[in-house]
């Protein structure tokens, strides 16, 4: 059950390993999805909205694009491969203006100084990444590796628990024990793949996600600049004695 980043929590774990999504918790990405998917809907006189927003993010393009085009009722229009190529040269100007988002720097620096395993687990296939994290290659080389969506063991996408599975197996004498291991996630099929995962799963929603979806986190952050290590057995932060 979630806790409010307020409340009091005893400790869990403690954490040995940690394992980041990428867009929407460590990069500011969601937005150009969602700002593409409202121009490629208006030429249909159709709305976007949060609760499809929810049901597409955090998943492999492909899969995400067939809710895309079956929810919004434009397949016979528009095939989820055509929807993947109309967005693409939007999505290609946009991703290379990523930007990190709040506490990102700041916990995976503390994370790597105190010599804690971290890794990527993302959605997100080998070009888009590339693309999003040319501005940012210093920050996500501190991660041990990178699990993408388009590696071959990741055969399904979030909700499926593939990717994180890859990322626990590949750290140094993995598989690491998932109950050592802490996630962090904005969407609702991520937080769901790393508790089928067997693993923590710490919650950084955007605001505008149905409240329902915060019910299978462990705990529940603002931003990443709540966080405080010491809840999970991590190093806490020396700037501010969390
Ligand atoms: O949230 P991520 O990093 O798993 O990325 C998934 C998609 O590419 C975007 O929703
Ligand atoms: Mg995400």
């Amino acid at each position: 059950m979630a806790n409010p980043s307020s409340a009091p929590v005893s400790i869990r774990g403690p954490i040995t390993h940690v394992i980041f999504d990428m867009d929407g918790l460590l990069l500011d990405t969601e937005k150009f999805y969602t700002e593409v998917q409202e121009l490629i809907l208006a030429r249909y006189n159709k709305t976007f909205d949060w609760s499809l927003k929810a049901k597409m993010m955090g998943k492999k393009a492909i899969e995400a694009a067939r809710i895309f085009v079956e929810e919004t009722g434009i397949s016979d229009s528009l095939s989820a491969e055509q929807f993947l190529v109309e967005r693409e040269e939007m999505l290609r100007k946009l991703f290379p203006t990523s930007e990190l988002l709040p506490g990102v720097s700041r916990l995976i620096r503390h994370l790597h100084a105190k010599g804690i395993p971290m890794a990527l687990a993302t959605g997100s296939h080998r070009r888009h990444f590339e693309l999003k994290t040319q501005r940012h290659g210093e920050i996500f080389s501190l991660m041990r590796h990178h699990v993408l969506g388009d590696d071959p063991e990741v055969k399904q996408g979030k909700p499926a628990p593939d990717v994180f599975l890859a990322a626990a197996k590949r750290f140094e004498g993995g598989p690491v024990d998932p109950s050592k291991t802490l996630v962090f996630e904005d969407a609702p099929s991520g937080v769901l793949a790393a508790k089928t995962a067997g693993m923590f799963v710490v919650m950084v929603p955007d605001p505008r996600l149905d409240k329902s979806f915060q019910e299978s986190a462990d705990q529940v952050l603002n931003t990443l600049l709540d966080f405080n290590p010491s809840i999970w057995g991590l190093p806490p932060f020396e700037d501010n004695g969390n």
